[in-house]
């Protein structure tokens, strides 16, 4: 790797967090909604290439670096319209609720039946009340206009009535079901992550984007929330609605006409949050990294020896404050576009009224009518308020939502698309004129690296840093495609096999190993034990080690491998990396590659583990990087690595014969603690 990190301590998410903030990590979970909406950037119709954004510019004032992206997403968002929100709120909040139906028919079916039925109430309710209204106005005497009103009352008592019990109903099932909507949507992110490329965490715009996805899955259960509210308003409103056009046809459509700026207001006003947001994504996620890294118990030490905390304080300031300006401009902006909205909608509103004192004025409605449209006008006009604010959320929400859909529908343009070839097994695995080049990366990791390594053959890859060690391990693991050439396995194209009944096949001890918050057990056999009960995970800890370590355990195998909760034990640095190998060694593989698989072990445990690596590894193709060269000694062939060519390769004897080649100046180096050679460091 170009920049490696020392082992881990607790598990895959903190590690990932702490050591390897490029590669990954954990989100607070109670991020979401608690900061405002900041930046978010998407571009998703750009596909993805991973060259240089089109529009970017850095903070010139505060040194942040960070650049911001997403000018064409941008476009596409300030061309919103009521008419987009018109047309698009509808399908997001079908989606919203067919998510809820997903996970809970009964309560789905439950929530929107009783809003639907309080809509009928409402309406039934409006229809008795004008009913009254009509009654009292009539001639006649007192009595008379009693009795004729009472069933409108009495119906008007039972609407009420029944609109309150359905209030709680709709409130005990929209509690219950927006949590778990909300989870299920997280959980459908979760797992269209995992279903991405590797190249695709290379990728900036890729982090935004499943970053932004992440942050739609929170809002699901709000936009389900909207759209059970939305059903209730449409409900009312068709009911007002025709009530209203009953006593006279001019009076609805003026009242629509009256709704339209506050309606442009809430959609300018949502979007101009939404742009804000995604103008300063990227500060989002540097600022989320920096609280991690302040508050981090694995960081705690270096930034106090290291008296970093100043700096990443003011950077965090710096970053906050960027965020923050963009936020206030989107506030105040806001905030204009709402005051204009409101003052063209009282404009119209006034209008309305005035219409309905004129058309009682010129007896073209009878005093009972006026009085009814003057009950159903409030309701309409709720309606229409309800149907934009709640509509505008919706539509704020569905903004959100949206990345969430995308990212789910194309996995942020990196979805794990390559063949179906099963691998029944692997016995050879071939690179063939390998390129590699890192996405967005200037120049190629790998260039035209052809190998073979067989079973029952250990073949080990030396070189500096950078050279291109690991990328090509990944390459041969089919974690990556090649850019060019190819990588097989006995004959086939990596491209053309699943990937995931090809990893079946694969054990790998990466430098920055997992440490997950389970057992000892689950951390070894991965969730996926072989059949025998515990004697092969035995046997893998005896190969590398590692039962020195479980058997130190409170509970040996059963004990959990993190301190973060109760009951759990801490293990060192070294202590893990024999777990991490034991976990190696136990998986059934063909392909078994080792890199820096003893970086933090002591000298006993190494010899150990390459005393024993080929009765471990027998009946595996193996692929180990070290650079600790007396390590490749047992290997059958080395091949050394520079800049990305291989540019030696033979046995470890014939390698530190060659006095002219890179391997025997490493041994060299490698072995002068005296400062007797005079060496320069290469650059990479
Ligand atoms: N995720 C990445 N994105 C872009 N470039 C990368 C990435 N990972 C590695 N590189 C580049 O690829 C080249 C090879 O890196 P690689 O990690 O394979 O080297 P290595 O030989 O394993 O190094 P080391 O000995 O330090 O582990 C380096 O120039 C590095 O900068």
């Amino acid at each position: 790797m170009a920049c490696r990190h020392g082992p881990g301590r607790v598990h895959a998410a903190r590690r990932h967090r702490r050591r390897t903030p490029e590669r990954g990590r954990r989100v607070p979970p109670a991020r979401a909604r608690a900061a405002p909406p900041t930046g978010r950037n998407t571009d998703r119709r750009e596909p993805v290439t991973g060259a240089a954004p089109t529009t970017t510019h850095q903070d010139a004032d505060d040194d942040l670096l960070i650049v911001e992206d997403g000018t064409e997403y941008a476009d596409q968002l300030q061309a919103l319209t009521l008419r987009h929100m018109t047309r698009r709120v509808p399908h997001l909040a079908a989606r919203a609720v067919a998510l809820a139906w997903r996970v809970d028919r009964r309560s789905t079916a439950g929530l929107l039946a009783s809003q639907l039925l309080s809509g009928v109430a409402q309406a039934t309710g409006l229809l008795a009340m004008t009913g009254t209204i009509a009654a009292l106005f009539s001639s006649g005497n007192v009595i008379a206009r009693l009795e004729s009103a009472w069933v409108s009352v009495a119906l008007l008592v039972a609407t009420a009535g029944l609109r309150a019990v359905l209030g709680i109903v709709t409130n005990w099932l929209a509690l219950r079901l927006i949590p778990v909507v909300k989870e299920e949507a997280e959980v459908m992110f979760a797992e269209a992550a995992v279903n991405v490329e590797l190249s695709a965490f290379d990728n900036p715009k890729f982090r935004d984007r499943k970053e932004a996805a992440e942050r739609g899955a929170e809002w699901a259960g709000e936009l389900f929330n909207n759209a059970q509210h939305l059903i209730a308003a449409t409900v009312s409103l068709i009911a007002g609605g025709t009530v209203l056009a009953s006593i006279h046809p001019v009076l609805l459509p003026l009242l629509a006409l009256a709704s339209i700026p506050q309606g442009w207001a809430q959609v300018r006003s949502a979007t101009l949050t939404r742009l804000a947001w995604q103008r300063v994504m990227s500060h989002s996620r540097m600022r989320y990294l920096l609280r991690w890294f302040l508050a981090d118990q694995e960081t705690a030490d270096q930034i106090r020896t290291g008296t970093m905390a100043p700096f990443l304080m003011a950077r965090y300031r710096a970053v906050s404050a960027r965020m923050h300006a963009s936020h206030r401009q989107a506030t105040d902006a806001g905030a204009l576009v709402s005051l204009i909205g409101a003052a063209f909608g009282g404009l119209a509103s006034g209008v309305v009224w005035v219409t309905l004192i004129w058309l009682l004025a010129t007896g073209r409605i009878s005093a009972a009518s006026g009085g009814a449209a003057v009950f159903a006008l409030r309701t309409v006009a709720t309606g229409v308020q309800g149907i934009t604010s709640i509509g505008a959320q919706a539509f704020r929400n569905g903004l959100y939502f949206q990345d969430w859909v995308d990212f789910l529908r194309e996995a942020g343009g990196y979805r794990l698309e390559r063949g179906t070839l099963q691998p029944e097994d692997v016995h050879e695995v071939r690179a063939e004129n390998l390129t590699y080049r890192y996405d967005g990366a200037h120049r190629d990791a790998l260039t035209d690296v052809t190998l073979s390594v067989k079973r029952g053959e250990v073949v080990a890859l030396v070189g500096e840093n950078g050279s291109g060690k690991t990328t090509l391990s990944k390459l041969l693991a089919a974690l990556y495609l090649p850019t060019s050439g190819a990588v097989t396995w006995d004959g086939a194209d990596t491209r053309d096999l699943d990937p995931h009944a090809a990893w079946k096949h694969t054990a790998v001890v990466p430098q920055d190993f997992a440490r997950w918050p389970f057992t000892a057990r689950q951390n070894i056999t991965q969730g996926q034990p072989l059949p025998g009960g515990d004697t092969p995970i035995r046997a893998a800890c005896q190969a590398s080690s590692a039962d020195e370590v479980v058997d130190g355990l409170r509970n040996g195998l059963d004990t959990l491998l993190t301190r973060d909760w109760a009951g759990g034990e801490a293990l060192s640095g070294g202590q893990f990396q024999r777990i991490a190998i034991a976990r190696a060694f136990y998986r059934p593989a063909g392909l078994l590659i080792l890199d820096e698989p003893t970086s933090a072990l002591d000298p006993r445990a190494e010899h150990w583990i390459f005393a024993n690596l080929r009765t471990a590894a027998k009946d595996r193709a193996v692929v180990l990087v070290s650079h600790r060269l007396t390590n490749v000694a047992m290997a059958d062939r080395v091949l050394v690595l520079d800049h990305g060519r291989i540019i030696q390769q033979g046995t470890f004897a014939e390698l530190v014969a060659d006095k002219a080649g890179l391997f025997h100046e490493l041994w060299r180096l490698q072995h002068d603690r005296q400062g007797t050679i005079p060496a320069q460091p290469t650059t990479t």
